[in-house]
């Protein structure tokens, strides 16, 4: 447990901007790189614009970076890697050394393609998603368990964003409506409750159109007891 949470709580202390240095802080949407001098890796930001993205989440993407302009909406940078000692070969042997982040462990336009919003005030993020070819289920369609990850990614990172590091106890998710595989979907995530440790997070997913509801979702994340950390 301690061995696996470490790196996420380096990666949590990136993604809200907690960590100094040349790590960019949430809603800088210019360092495009993560650099970790000491140890020579740079690691690509992945939910900025690459050559696979569609005119339709490009344009999303340039409509919300003009909300970032004046601070109510950032940009949420995403890493294949946790830490810079899992880019290369580590102690741990064979497959395990080569650990990626599930989510952007597909090479550019095969897999997930998506970027996130976050609005502190209105405890909200939006994720736009693109989902490729190898995320397949049904014949042209995107298979449910890809569009359950990117339910629990953004119902994550909208918990993280609220408190602390958290992890997925519960996901309930109705699937209303298959996905075109290849089409882009906006997933809209916010926070319902907070109890205590427990963060109740509710997601609905829709076409950019808002014509076609997905599906919707709800979820329990819960930060870290420090006792048991
Ligand atoms: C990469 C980083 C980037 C940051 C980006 C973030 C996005 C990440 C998204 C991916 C996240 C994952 O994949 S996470 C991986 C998948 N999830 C897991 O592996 C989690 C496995 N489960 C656990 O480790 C544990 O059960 C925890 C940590 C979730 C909770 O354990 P705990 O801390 O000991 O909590 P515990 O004391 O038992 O319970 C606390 C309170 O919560 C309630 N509770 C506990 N579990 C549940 C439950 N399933 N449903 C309802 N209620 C529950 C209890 O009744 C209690 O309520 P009360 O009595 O206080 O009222």
């Amino acid at each position: 447990m301690l061995r696996s949470c470490a790196p996420r709580l380096r990666t949590l202390g990136a993604l809200r901007g907690l960590t100094g240095g040349a790590r960019p802080a949430v809603g800088d949407a210019g360092p495009a790189l993560r650099l970790f001098s000491s140890e020579k890796f740079i690691d690509k930001d992945r939910s900025l614009p690459n050559p696979s993205w569609s005119k339709e989440i490009r344009l999303l993407f340039d409509q919300f970076m003009k909300k970032c302009e004046d601070g109510s909406w950032k940009r949420v940078p995403s890493y294949r890697y946790i830490s810079p000692q899992d880019s290369k070969p580590t102690k741990e042997e064979g497959q395990m050394s080569r650990a990626r982040i599930f989510s952007r462990s597909y090479d550019d336009g095969l897999g997930f393609e998506f970027v996130m919003f976050h609005n502190d005030v209105e405890k909200r993020t939006v994720c736009f998603f693109q989902g490729g070819p190898h995320l397949q289920g049904p014949s042209g369609l995107l298979h449910g368990g890809a569009l359950a990850t990117m339910i629990d990614v953004t119902g994550g990172v909208t918990a993280v964003m609220t408190g602390e590091f958290v992890m997925t106890a519960n996901l309930n998710i109705n699937f209303k409506r298959p996905i075109p595989l290849g089409s882009v979907i906006v997933i809209n995530s916010q926070i319902d409750k907070v109890e205590g440790r427990k963060f109740f997070v509710s997601c609905d997913v829709q076409s950019v159109d808002e014509k076609t509801l997905y599906s919707n979702a709800t979820g329990l994340f819960i930060s870290l007891d420090p006792e048991k950390k």
